[in-house]
């Protein structure tokens, strides 16, 4: 079975060039101020000309209003949104049936209690992102490079409707995928020489390396 590739954080054309290239399924574009690899309206506009039909694009948010969603999701011509805060499964499913996208939930995992609160969104996401839980003084609930014990989703193997992310690299991510049989894997700060810089070689590498399998 292929393994779905997200790279995580595109905000420039080369890095979108790159994941293009690499055959990455989807561009994640961070609708996210804080993030060093936040993209307004226009930057994403860019990125969806560019990227046109050869790569999805999926739009990264954290406990984001309506107008937001609107706007980013027009400008960047967004193949899906994926909800990075606090957002309840009531939430999920009213940004899915106001915006008609499939809607990725990110769930932060650090524990089995965790993983089992990934139940509630089972049948209102369309794919849970299982993600390390970052520190509760992190600059950023996402995309910084932390891994969690993979063996916690050994229940959700052969299971679709899921995904990978947390730390993954070119070095880890086809023990990642032998692992936990992931549908999906998602890099972001595993892909950078800096905060919010993405390599493309790093990118090149992380693809073929997730392709091994
Ligand atoms: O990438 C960010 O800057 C970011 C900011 C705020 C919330 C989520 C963010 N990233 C979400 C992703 O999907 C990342 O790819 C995921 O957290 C994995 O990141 P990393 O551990 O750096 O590979």
């Amino acid at each position: 079975m292929r393994t779905a590739i997200k790279i995580c954080g595109i905000s420039t054309p080369e890095a979108l060039d790159a994941a293009v290239a690499a055959e990455a399924d989807f561009a994640g574009l961070v609708f996210f101020p804080p993030s060093p690899r936040h993209v307004d309206t226009y930057a994403a506009a860019a990125l969806a000309a560019r990227g046109g039909g050869k790569i999805g694009r999926v739009g990264l948010f954290v406990d984001a209003d309506d107008g937001l969603l609107r706007d980013a999701i027009g400008a960047g011509r967004l193949d899906a949104v994926q909800l990075h805060g606090e957002e309840t499964p009531e939430r999920v499913a009213q940004v899915k049936e106001r915006f008609g996208l499939p809607v990725w939930k990110a769930l932060p995992i650090a524990t089995e209690t965790d993983v089992q609160k990934a139940e509630a969104y089972r049948g209102v996401a369309d794919l849970l992102l299982f993600d390390a839980k970052t520190p509760k003084d992190a600059a950023l609930p996402g995309g910084m490079g932390l891994r969690f014990d993979w063996s916690l989703l050994s229940g959700w193997r052969g299971k679709t409707g899921w995904g990978l992310a947390g730390g993954l690299s070119p070095a880890n991510v086809a023990q990642a995928i032998a692992e936990t049989g992931a549908p999906l894997v998602d890099t972001s700060s595993g892909v950078e020489c800096a905060p919010g810089v993405k390599d493309v070689d790093k990118i090149a590498a992380f693809c073929e390396a997730a392709r091994q399998i």
